[in-house]
């Protein structure tokens, strides 16, 4: 038996260490049928598109709203990094934000069911991916060892059954699946009403297509990782904003040791977004696709890069070095993956350790203040 209590995890939803991240360019009206789950969380909204629409939030949810006029002000220059007309503007939030676990959904997804006809609470189920170990390094064929009611198959040598962290969890959606513009085109009809009970680690070395629309992740492990990209109006992509953060974020996972799950929970996916729209946006997402995949499953990271934060710099420097030659696109992208590591950093600047170093950390109005 794994140990661990499962039940303790499903009770404690871990309120105070989650910001709930949605981006949106429409509404936020689908928050109203998440409030027995999402209400006791705060959210960061990160508003796109005209800032002087004014969207309405829900009564009764603690949220903290972002505009593009508030990134403006918030980044100065550096806002250049964060995309226009594109969910990957969702980042944002993941930078603003000071908890440990991040949960990002769309706005166009609901709650689901499982085949009992409960209603999933994914939050408890992405903390319970989160806060169990991942099996990178050798494939449980009973899939996630650490549920209830399953286990580590006979085989599974025990040297390997402490697991590591997970850093990442990737849940899944019914309804409309998340499908490139040419598949939605040949099976506009096409749902998914298959709910695979299965919650499974992505072996080490192997890269996933993740997506953003129910996405956990644990900040302080992978947070600098997650950059969304630069996407949206004024670039010549969109819609790829997740892949890019998903293939980095998961050679990142690699390199420093953590683990990455998908498959539960579900959550409900109601809105077709345009093919013949998303054909345009992404178009030349699914040539490069084709380059920045091998890119990726050839990248090798070096031991100095100890840190999320130091794999993403190599990361846009062999990005620079390898992708240009595909596009020039590569270059000012990986110009902006070193802008969005400077924000993030000066946002979320290292707690230096007061104990052995008493300096005053920076001048405010001219007094010294410490490090809080
Ligand atoms: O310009 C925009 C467009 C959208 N958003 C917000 O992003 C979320 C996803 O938008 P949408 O539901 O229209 O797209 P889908 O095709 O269903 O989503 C997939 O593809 C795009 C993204 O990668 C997404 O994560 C995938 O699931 C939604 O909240 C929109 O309001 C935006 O902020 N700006
Ligand atoms: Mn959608």
């Amino acid at each position: 038996m794994t140990g661990y209590n499962l039940e303790a995890i499903e009770a404690a939803p871990l309120k105070d260490d989650v910001d709930i991240v949605i981006p949106t360019i429409r509404s936020l009206d689908f928050l109203e049928q998440w409030r027995p789950f999402l209400q006791h969380y705060h959210l960061i909204i990160v508003q796109d598109g005209d800032p002087s629409i004014k969207i309405r939030v829900p009564d009764g949810y603690d949220y903290e709203l972002y505009n593009r006029n508030d990134i403006n002000k918030i980044l100065g220059p550096r806002a250049s990094c964060i995309s226009y007309k594109d969910g990957g503007c969702r980042c944002f939030g993941f930078m603003v934000s000071k908890k440990k676990y991040i949960y990002t959904i769309d706005d166009d997804c609901f709650v689901a069911k499982d085949p009992s006809g409960k209603e999933i609470n994914v939050i408890a189920q992405h903390i319970k991916n989160l806060e169990t170990p991942s099996t990178p390094h050798y494939f449980n064929t009973l899939y996630d060892p650490f549920r209830d009611g399953t286990d580590f198959v006979r085989g599974y040598p025990f040297s390997l059954r402490e697991g590591v962290q997970t850093a990442i969890s990737h849940g899944l959606w019914l309804n409309i699946p998340d499908y490139d513009a040419p598949t939605q085109l040949v099976k506009p009809r096409e749902r998914n009403a298959r709910y695979v009970d299965a919650v499974m680690t992505i072996p080490k070395g192997v890269l996933y297509p993740m997506c953003g629309m129910n996405l956990a992740f644990n900040r302080e492990l992978i947070g600098p990782a997650m950059y969304f990209g630069l996407m949206g109006e004024g670039q010549p992509i969109s819609r790829y904003d997740d892949m890019w953060a998903g293939w980095a974020a998961k050679v990142v996972c690699d390199h420093l040791g953590f683990g990455v799950k998908t498959g539960l929970p579900y959550l409900w996916h109601s809105k077709a977004s345009n093919p013949f729209v998303n054909l345009k946006k992404e178009h030349k997402g699914l040539h490069w696709q084709e380059d920045m995949v091998p890119f990726f499953q050839n990248l090798r990271l070096s031991k100095e890069s100890d840190t999320a934060a130091k794999c993403y710099m190599e990361i846009s420097k062999m990005t620079k070095e390898n992708l240009t030659k595909v596009d020039p696109y590569f270059e000012n992208l990986a110009d902006a993956m070193v802008t969005w590591l400077e924000a993030w950093e000066e946002l979320n600047p290292p707690v230096k350790n007061e104990a052995c170093d008493d300096k005053p950390v920076k001048k405010d109005n001219g007094k010294d203040v410490k490090a809080k």
